[in-house]
């Protein structure tokens, strides 16, 4: 189990004249990955979902919170102690063009980490060539025909496969999937999904899912838990079902109304999302973060930052909780 408590992160970015520009991409985030279970996180271009992937499987640093990894608590550890732990979570690298070594055969790229794993596992090379086979055919492809080529002989969908074998080399608990960095088209990404729900179903490995599409969450972690993150800060959360069919946050509204329909949501709105705005311009951060863009803003919101309250189930940061559904301003015609 992974939990994370209160995770921040803020990039300096370089400014203008007057010196580094701080960027919160992440304030105060807290979830938990149980064991085969899915997350996801969903949000617009630039919340911060990307980072706290990252973060997640060990390859960007955070300023404050922690990550506790089966009872363990990464703070604790130094930097190279950790490295066991972030082992157990893979990030599946979302495109399949750069993630694998052009000059290396689909056999090379396996028998590195396969060759640590069997290392660790007191193992020898007629594991590794077997453990290359399983892995491939779990994964839905052929490896006699894969082995022996480059990446630049297989199809992008089947480059995108070796990826997902490669992250399972090491018996991983959780895979991380960043969809937003997603470089494959509409095809190959259905399969792909489809293949990280097989996954989870045969392995029993969690998923933590990252998307900007209410759908795919729904697809993919259906069952599981979903957390709806605005400018770094996590707005809702609960039973992915339960969000969906009952979300009381006007962002997640203006989320959900991009899908069609809308099951047990009192529909007395719509009522009118202002639209993005840069997100990392001049935004006053007292107050909440959603304010600007809500329709249903009071004078209050302006000035106290919603805490997210929850009823054991679902969570919400907002002062006027709403059961109403909102669109954004972008959808109407
Ligand atoms: N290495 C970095 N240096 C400086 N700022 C960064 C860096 N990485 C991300 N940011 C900033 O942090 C914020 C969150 O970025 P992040 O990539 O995590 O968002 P995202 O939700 O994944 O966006 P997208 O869906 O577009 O990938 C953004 O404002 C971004 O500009």
């Amino acid at each position: 189990m992974i939990t994370a408590s209160g995770i921040t992160k803020t990039y300096k970015q370089r400014g203008n004249m007057l010196g580094a520009r701080a960027v919160p991409a992440l304030r105060g985030v807290d979830f938990t990955i149980e064991k085969g279970g899915a997350v996801t996180f969903i949000g617009e271009s630039g919340c911060g979902k990307t980072t706290l992937g990252r973060i997640v499987a060990g390859l960007e640093t955070y300023d404050s919170g922690d990550i506790v990894i089966d009872g363990t608590p990464m703070s604790s550890l130094k930097p190279r102690h950790r490295q066991p732990f972030f082992r157990r979570i893979q990030l599946i690298h979302q495109d399949p063009y750069s993630a694998l070594n052009p000059t290396r055969t689909i056999h090379q790229t396996l028998a590195a980490p396969l060759a640590l794993r069997a290392k660790q596992t007191g193992r020898g090379k007629a594991w590794m060539e077997e453990r290359a086979r399983e892995l491939l055919a779990l994964v839905g492809i052929d490896p006699g025909y894969v082995l022996p080529r480059y990446p630049h002989q297989l199809s992008g969908g089947m480059r995108q496969r070796v990826v997902i074998a490669r992250a399972l080399t090491v018996d991983p608990e959780v895979l991380v999937a960043d969809e937003s960095v997603s470089m494959i088209d509409v095809s190959l990404r259905l399969g792909v999904l489809a293949l990280l729900k097989d996954l989870r179903e045969r392995l029993d490995v969690s998923v933590l899912f990252i998307t900007h599409d209410i759908a795919t969450a729904r697809y993919i972690g259906g069952d599981g838990e979903l957390y709806v993150i605005y400018r770094g800060q996590v707005v809702e959360s609960g039973p992915t079902e339960r969000v969906i069919s009952g979300p009381v946050h006007p962002y997640t509204q203006s989320l959900l109304s991009a899908i069609p329909v809308l099951h047990g949501v009192e529909r007395p709105g719509p009522e009118r999302v202002v639209p993005t705005e840069a997100l990392n311009e001049a935004h006053s951060d007292t107050g909440c973060l959603f304010a600007r863009r809500c329709p249903f803003r009071t004078d209050r919101c302006e000035a106290e930052l919603p805490a997210l309250v929850s009823d054991g189930e679902q969570a919400h940061a907002c002062l006027h909780p709403q059961r109403r559904n909102v669109i954004p301003v972008e959808a109407v015609a």
